[in-house]
């Protein structure tokens, strides 16, 4: 697969030379891509083609069971994230997560937002209190919990869990963002909020989404990685992909004959 590149503006994340196994199997072969800042990239193909593998990649989840292993190099920047002597807990301040189930914590709403600030060591109450609204409101919640930020986050609907997760995400000030199926579980009206959130978010950081939903893919993003087989089979502009999708693979993909 030969590197590629097109993007047409700042680069944010390099991936070069990258595989990825779980234990002898090899779940992600020769990744070559390059990922735009300040946009969102879509991640698609059919089951087990290693969108989540690639997904948990950015923040090295995958260092929880010692069986994984990466090879190649991933940049953030200037940062091989990739290199044994990064520190896990700033990368996953830089690189925040969301997934498909709402994991809102058993606290009160203002304690899940203020739970990550105080493991960054924010202590000053005026402090937390300003950044806790701040994610809120970042994340389109705080109108509709500001007076209850005291009473149980579990109690909240799905679709605000998921919000509350993404200001969760957010209060620690990411570069990147990742999102793995966070709208499966939602209804239409729930997705549709996350959707115009993620686009919002987007013009200050960078976003990965990994979807099934093809039309959630052309709503919101600007680019497409189609893989395959833990191969990336097509990359492009999200408008070209979906309108003018060049390899065969990603034709039938596109036209629902598989996955
Ligand atoms: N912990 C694991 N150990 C071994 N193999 C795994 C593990 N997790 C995933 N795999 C395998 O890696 C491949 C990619 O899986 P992955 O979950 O990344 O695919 P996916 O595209 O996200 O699929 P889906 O759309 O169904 O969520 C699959 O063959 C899967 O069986």
């Amino acid at each position: 697969m030969k590197y590629i590149c097109k993007i047409d503006g700042k680069q944010k994340i390099d991936v070069r030379n990258f595989n990825f196994y779980y234990g002898n199997k090899i779940a992600l072969k020769d990744l070559n891509f390059c990922v735009k800042e300040n946009t969102i990239l879509a991640l698609i193909g059919p089951s087990g083609s290693g969108k989540t593998t690639l997904a948990r990649c950015f923040n090295r989840m995958h260092d929880l069971y010692a069986n994984n292993r990466y090879e190649g190099e991933i940049f953030i920047d200037d940062t091989n994230i990739l290199d044994p002597k990064i520190d896990l807990i700033e990368l996953r301040d830089r690189v925040g997560m969301v997934f498909q189930k709402p994991t809102a914590f058993p606290m009160s709403i203002f304690e899940n937002i203020a739970f990550g600030l105080k493991l960054k060591g924010i202590k000053n109450k005026t402090e937390l209190k300003d950044r806790v609204e701040k994610a809120l409101k970042d994340a389109a919640l705080w109108d509709e919990v500001k007076d209850r930020l005291d009473k149980l986050a579990t109690n909240l609907s799905g679709g605000q869990q998921q919000r509350l997760c993404i200001a969760r995400a957010i209060a620690v000030d990411p570069e990147v963002l990742v999102f793995d199926e966070s709208t499966a579980s939602l209804d239409p009206i729930s997705t549709s909020k996350i959707e115009d959130l993620m686009v919002e978010l987007s013009k200050k950081l960078t976003i990965i989404a990994v979807t099934h939903n093809l039309q959630q893919a052309a709503r919101v993003s600007e680019y497409t990685l189609f893989l395959m087989d833990g191969e990336v089979i097509e990359y492009d502009k999200t408008n070209i992909m979906f309108t003018n999708p060049k390899d065969k693979k990603t034709q039938d993909y596109i036209m629902g004959r598989f996955g």
